[in-house]
């Protein structure tokens, strides 16, 4: 082989093909061994499935990185899985690096021949006259079908900061040795401590509503075993986790003040496939549809919506008590008589009450919005319905992220230099069909996780005079359906009145105890930490630290542990100080740890990393898309009057409208004050859906 590297030029045609050839079959063995040992795992109990009843914490995760349609996740990722693993054979083989061999007509043609022709991703063919987003996302670019659809891969914004460059997780230390374990990293930088503080600016629904949104644009699955079982990544044979390339399980140090063992198990995510199969390196999947288009709500793809439907009128399935309806999917924990699984476009509207009150609301106003529209417009059908009624629900959302969401974690002057803020009055056109709206891994793996510093210890039930009902520890609701189930589903409005009365937690490096010692805490007393999860998602996927991100950002990269010149600028002196503790060189930082633990400008709601990569990823969602509310377009688009009306939305009259909710204050993201006070519900505008009457020709 080393010869075959120094002579690549000469060697032939046939040896080229056959080279590929082996590359390929030995990629494809050791696919075929791993699901030998995967099935030997669900033999003998190490692997678990949810179906078989699981709540431990394993299958807790199991279902927050659930696999959407489990056979299509499976067909793309084995495949994936071979591509990327005959590439790296290749790179070895021939001593190449991925740039010539990709440009290698022989090595080029070979693969295709072998690879491409049995891909199984289908690039759509589009109708540009068809007037309505697609389920999936695809055709949104007419240039670019499929960018941005569910199911295609998560984008690289640099070089990746894999070990072999391919698909190797990060864990070498720029200086040498091994990279510091995750969880040192949680309890040094990040531990609460009497240093926890509730924000005195923003309420529960300015975390909730953002983890509403975040799901619309990610959902990464997870690598799975046989028949789609969760994976266990500790107390494994070392020569069986060698070959068990799905796990990557984080160290625990010793003397951990929570974790006894010294093993916390960890994933991989999904390979996704590039759309050619060519050889590539490594990049995990999205399940979900990368535009922000409710694809939370309304499922990625025409079968999933269709499920979801009640087929007449427009309208979504919802139960006579206004709620969710069942699914069969094991994705919760039925603990009382009548607990069922609440199904949704994500499936992870079971996570937490907060989550379902959120994915209730925007049901119930689908419904509401379909109704107003059936009694206007007599002649319409159900598709029709239903589909003018998504297109004001996705503008209603897109109107509510950018004007009232985003402004509470960026800065005024970023909304204005990255053009997020949508126009008073009338169309606006920022679309851009060059940029691409795919997510960044740097934002789903680690930017956009900044809001796991907000997340309470406790939920509560706050009665309708705002007084508390009940409290729950937030590990103890984790995918637990009967909390909302409670009172015949009147409870949902309880949980819906905390999240408008309660502070978050303040925006720092603090996490909370519930969700960085006692994630998904089982029965056993099992549990993950939330940021280590964090930490090694981003080193998994070959996400690239701290500094790469500031220079990508146009900020100056840290050189030194100091807060001087060629310093950490954007740090405190006193954290420098434990980042240095943890930390060999400032080039290992990860970006996580890096962003989250910045000084956080008046304004904003994170520093400067973080707001550069959150700015970047929002303009993108909003300039790429070709449906954005705001574009004009006569087929397309709304009319001005429609238009107008969408603007007056508000998250707090959705929340008045559709749960039982009298007095709200104006802007239900931040507390109650002089500038921001309760009003009664009838005093909001809402939408006036006269202006969707359609006059009848003639
Ligand atoms: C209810 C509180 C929350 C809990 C318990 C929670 C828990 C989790 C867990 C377990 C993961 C997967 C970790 C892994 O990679 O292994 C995750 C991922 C993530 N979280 Fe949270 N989270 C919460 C709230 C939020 C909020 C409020 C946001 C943002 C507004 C957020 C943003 C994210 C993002 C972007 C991901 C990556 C998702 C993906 O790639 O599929 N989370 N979270
Ligand atoms: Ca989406």
């Amino acid at each position: 082989t080393e010869q075959l590297g120094r002579e690549k030029r000469q060697v032939s045609y046939p040896q080229i093909y056959q080279t590929v050839k082996e590359c390929i079959e030995e990629a494809n063995n050791e696919l075929a061994i791993q699901k030998q040992i995967d099935k030997y795992m669900m033999d003998t109990g190490v692997d678990h499935h949810v179906r078989d009843g699981g709540v431990s914490y394993l299958s807790h995760l199991g279902r927050f990185l659930y696999t959407k349609n489990a056979e299509k996740v499976n067909t793309l990722s084995d495949k994936a899985w071979v591509t990327v693993a005959a590439t790296k054979k290749l790179l070895r083989r021939t001593g190449m690096t991925l740039p010539q061999l990709k440009s290698h007509p022989g090595f080029l043609d070979a693969w295709r021949r072998q690879v491409s022709q049995s891909c199984p991703f289908v690039e759509p063919r589009c109708d540009p006259s068809v007037i309505y987003r697609t389920a999936d996302g695809s055709c949104n670019n007419l240039n670019h079908s499929s960018v941005g659809a569910a199911y295609t891969r998560q984008r690289r914004m640099m070089d990746n900061s894999y070990e072999d460059g391919i698909n190797q997780p990060r864990q070498v230390s720029c200086k040498g040795g091994p990279l510091p374990s995750p969880r040192t990293i949680s309890n040094i930088i990040h531990k609460s401590g009497h240093c926890s503080l509730p924000s005195r600016r923003l309420t529960v629904l300015a975390m909730q509503f953002g983890q509403f949104i975040e799901h619309d644009v990610i959902s990464t699955p997870l690598q799975r075993g046989f028949n789609s079982s969760d994976i266990m990544c500790c107390g494994l044979p070392e020569e069986i986790l060698k070959k068990r390339s799905q796990c990557f399980p984080i160290t625990i140090p010793d003397g951990d003040p929570r974790f006894k063992e010294h093993c916390m198990s960890f994933v991989r995510a999904t390979p996704g496939l590039d759309k050619n199969c060519d050889m590539g390196v490594r990049s995990p999947m999205n399940q979900a549809t990368s535009y922000m288009d409710g694809s939370q709500i309304y499922g990625v793809d025409v079968d999933e919506q269709l499920k979801l439907r009640a087929g007449v009128g427009g309208l979504m399935k919802m139960t006579p008590l206004g709620l969710p309806p069942p699914t069969e999917d094991p994705i919760c924990i039925q603990e009382e008589p009548g607990d069922y699984c609440f199904g949704t476009g994500d499936f992870r509207v079971n996570h937490v009450p907060g989550l379902t009150v959120m994915h209730t609301i925007f049901l119930r106003q689908h419904n509401r919005i379909a109704t107003g529209l059936a009694l206007l417009n007599l002649h319409w059908d159900d598709e029709r319905i239903f589909q003018e009624t998504r297109k004001i629900i996705i503008g209603c959302l897109q109107h509510l992220v950018y004007n009232s969401l985003l402004p509470t974690i960026l800065r005024n002057e970023d909304m204005d230099r990255y053009g997020l803020w949508s126009s008073d009055y009338g169309y606006s056109s920022s679309y851009n069909p060059n940029e691409d709206v795919s997510i960044m891994m740097g934002f789903s793996a680690a930017a956009m996780r900044f809001p796991h510093t907000r997340i309470p210890n406790v939920q509560s039930m706050v009665n309708k005079d705002y007084t508390v009902r009940q409290d729950a520890p937030i590990f103890e609701t984790f995918d637990k359906p009967k909390f909302v189930l409670q009172h015949l589903g009147k409870a949902l409005a309880d949980f819906g009145r905390w999240l408008v009365s309660f502070p978050v937690m303040e925006d720092d490096r603090f996490v909370e105890d519930g969700v960085r010692d006692f994630l998904f805490l089982d029965d056993k007393g099992e549990s993950f930490d939330l940021i280590a999860l964090n930490l090694q998602r981003a080193r998994e996927q070959g996400i690239p630290p701290y500094n790469r991100w500031r220079r990508l950002c146009g900020l100056k990269p840290a050189l030194y542990f100091s807060t001087g010149p060629g310093g950490l600028v954007d740090h405190e002196p006193d954290v420098v100080k434990l980042l240095s503790s943890v930390y060999k060189h400032p080039d290992d930082i990860d970006l996580f740890s890096g962003g989250l633990s910045e000084k956080i400008p008046v304004g904003a709601a994170t520093g400067p990393t973080f707001a550069c990569i959150i700015a970047t990823q929002f303009k993108n969602v909003k300039v790429a898309d070709r449906f954005w509310y705001e574009n004009y377009n006569p087929y397309t688009g709304f009319t001005p009057n429609q238009l107008n009306e969408i603007k007056k939305t508000s998250l707090a009259k959705i929340m008045c409208e559709n749960l039982d909710i009298q007095y709200i204050q104006r802007d239900p993201l931040s507390f109650v004050s002089e500038k921001n006070p309760r009003v009664s519900c009838q005093s909001l505008p809402g939408i006036d859906l006269q202006y969707w009457q359609e006059k009848m020709k003639g």
